[in-house]
């Protein structure tokens, strides 16, 4: 059966790339399923509304509960997470990533910037977990965009789906540090050289060495990675690096 992902959009055809590439070769081997619904099934109008005025004015529009309940009831299988993307929610980590690779599966429900009927996450929590997240401090449109960015964080750590030559435990944030630079030929490129150690061999001290760059990369790019690292995180070579 394989890990299963449903998307409900009112822009299916944005989320046309899951069937592509790295997905693609994984569905082929029933590691992943993917499928796309059109929220619009779900109205019960001739104009096929998903949206209208919010309650207690404000710019905007906000979607509307009813077909997302329907259109829900008919997707999510019973305790599958449902998966919301919103500026107000939970940071969206490769440790949620990790956590819901070793679930069953994922239903993302795509909304405007301006929102569905919190009413409808609020409901959908009867019938299994619901995550409210955020991929990041900048304001999209809609969900789609992060809907297709968690769906190949999520997938790539599925075991079998992402070969063993791109090994995913060695990967940024895997650490909790950032990876430091790559190299590779010519060893010496437009007067600039590859640095020596990496050419020596000597594999301490190479791991040394890219221990060192990870913590100088990530304490110059991304203190708050550092402050946050457990204590015993960081070795005594760590320390004197
Ligand atoms: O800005 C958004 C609008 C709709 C749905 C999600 C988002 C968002 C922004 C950052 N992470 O998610």
């Amino acid at each position: 059966t394989g890990f299963r992902i449903d998307v409900v959009t009112i822009f299916p055809e944005y989320l046309a790339p899951l069937g592509q590439s790295l997905l693609g070769k994984a569905a082929a081997r029933g590691l992943v399923s993917v499928g796309v619904h059109d929220l619009r099934q779900w109205t019960d109008d001739v104009h096929r509304t998903v949206d209208d005025a919010p309650y207690g004015g404000g710019p905007g529009m906000v979607m509307r509960p009813e077909p997302w309940a329907r259109a829900l009831e008919a997707v999510r299988p019973p305790g599958t997470r449902l998966v919301v993307p919103t500026p107000a929610g939970r940071p969206f980590t490769q440790a949620v990533a990790a956590e819901w690779a070793a679930e069953p599966g994922l239903v993302f429900a795509c909304g405007r910037y301006e929102g569905i009927d919190q009413r409808v996450a609020d409901w959908a929590a009867s019938a299994g977990p619901v995550s409210e997240v955020s991929i990041g401090d900048y304001v999209l449109a809609g969900g789609e965009s992060a809907v297709l960015v968690m769906v190949e964080a999520v997938t790539r750590l599925i075991p079998g789906v992402v070969g063993n030559a791109e090994s995913v435990e060695f990967d940024s944030h895997a650490d909790g540090l950032l990876e430091g630079p790559s190299y590779t030929r010519p060893a010496s490129w437009r007067d600039q050289d590859v640095p020596p150690v990496l050419l020596s061999g000597d594999h301490a001290a190479i791991a040394r060495w890219r221990r060192a760059e990870s913590l100088r990369r990530t304490a110059d790019r991304r203190p708050d990675l550092l402050a946050a690292l457990p204590d015993d995180a960081l070795s005594a070579a760590d320390r004197s690096a």
